[in-house]
């Protein structure tokens, strides 16, 4: 087994999957072992991923121990959770290849998913897997490109190699702060989508909204040592495209839900609302104006209502695009 999956959420399970069909034995653990006695014996993971049958080349565990042949690791744990769980597991998980797969910023510390990787495990070799692709669209095979990103080129290149198959198709970046940037910003930006939508203010706002808030995702990424290009690809634009359009998307439904003063089940994973907070401090800190951002941070935590984040929106003064 040269590669497992640390995370049985719906796109650790997705990725497990894709892989494994491409042949090779494939890791799949949960820190849980109900669920992992529930996916062996079902041969799915209807808890995440419902309907997606599991391969008979995925070896499913609860013991990291279990994997130690995998030179390569992908962590598909959520954002808010990534520090903890590398730093439990770090003498286990470093030394290898590790390959972020979640989308957002470190609350506590205002890093992204390669930082806390890297800090917690000095000797791995670091990248993030991002970019356009529902879980669910990678189960069933669907064609999918995504951005892998390392800072070290030629493990970047055997990476690519690695984890591409026929139909998820991976491009790769050095630009490590660009897509990561882009894939934690995208999800803030759907949320105010998501609001558009659920408050009843039409398909131009969204549009108009899509392309103000790449404009604030460009603005803070390239002050943190991003890239136009980078921002432009995949992991920004075509991100931003797929989870500001779609009702497959958690932040989407989650933003129509606040717009639309409706409840939302507070336990599924909602990347954008704690990176919508991590994001307005680190912005604040760069001097670098984050309106939409900002307004997302301050709905989220209750502070104005989405008639009063509109209004306060529209009143900006006004300056040249
Ligand atoms: N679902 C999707 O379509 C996509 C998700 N992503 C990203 O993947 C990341 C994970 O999301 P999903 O898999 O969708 O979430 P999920 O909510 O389906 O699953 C999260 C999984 O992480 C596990 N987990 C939580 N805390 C943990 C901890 N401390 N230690 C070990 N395991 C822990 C949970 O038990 C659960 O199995 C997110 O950052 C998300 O943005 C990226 C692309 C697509
Ligand atoms: O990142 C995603 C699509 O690329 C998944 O979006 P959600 O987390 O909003 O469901």
């Amino acid at each position: 087994m040269s590669v497992a999956v640390l995370g049985a959420g719906a796109f650790g399970t997705a990725l497990a999957i894709a892989l494994a069909r491409n042949g090779g034995h494939v890791g799949l653990w949960s820190r849980d072992p109900d669920h992992v006695a529930t996916m062996r014996a079902t041969g799915r993971n209807d808890r995440r991923l419902p309907g997606a049958d599991l391969p008979a080349n995925i070896t499913v565990s609860d013991q990291l121990a279990d994997f130690s042949g995998a030179g390569t690791l992908l962590l598909a744990v959520p954002m808010q959770r990534l520090d903890g769980f590398v730093r439990d597991h770090a003498t286990v998980l470093d030394g290898r290849a590790l390959v972020a797969c979640c989308k957002g910023i470190d609350l506590t510390s205002g890093r992204g998913p390669t930082a806390i990787v890297a800090a917690a495990c000095p000797r791995a070799t670091v990248a993030i897997l991002t970019g356009p692709s529902f879980a669910a669209d990678i189960a069933r095979g669907l064609p999918t490109a995504l951005t892998l990103a390392c800072a070290d080129a030629a493990a970047g290149e055997s990476l690519q190699a690695q984890l591409s198959t026929p139909v998820l198709r991976l491009y790769r970046t050095e630009d490590v702060a660009g897509a990561e940037l882009g894939g934690a910003l995208k999800n803030v930006i759907a949320i105010a989508a998501g609001v558009v939508i659920g408050g009843g203010l039409g398909d131009s706002a969204r549009a108009a909204l899509m392309t103000r808030g790449f404009a604030e995702m460009s603005r803070l990424a390239l002050a943190l040592g991003g890239r136009a290009e980078t921002l432009a690809g995949l992991s920004g634009f075509g991100d931003l495209v797929l989870t500001c359009t779609s009702t497959q998307s958690r932040n989407f439904r989650f933003g129509q839900a606040l717009g639309a003063g409706q409840a939302f089940d507070t336990t599924t994973t909602v990347e954008g609302a704690a990176t919508a907070e991590a994001a307005s401090a680190l912005a604040e800190r760069m001097g670098v104006d984050v309106p939409v951002t900002r307004m997302v941070a301050a709905l989220v935590r209750g502070q104005v209502s989405v008639p009063q984040a509109v209004e306060a929106l529209l009143s900006r003064p006004l300056k040249k695009e």
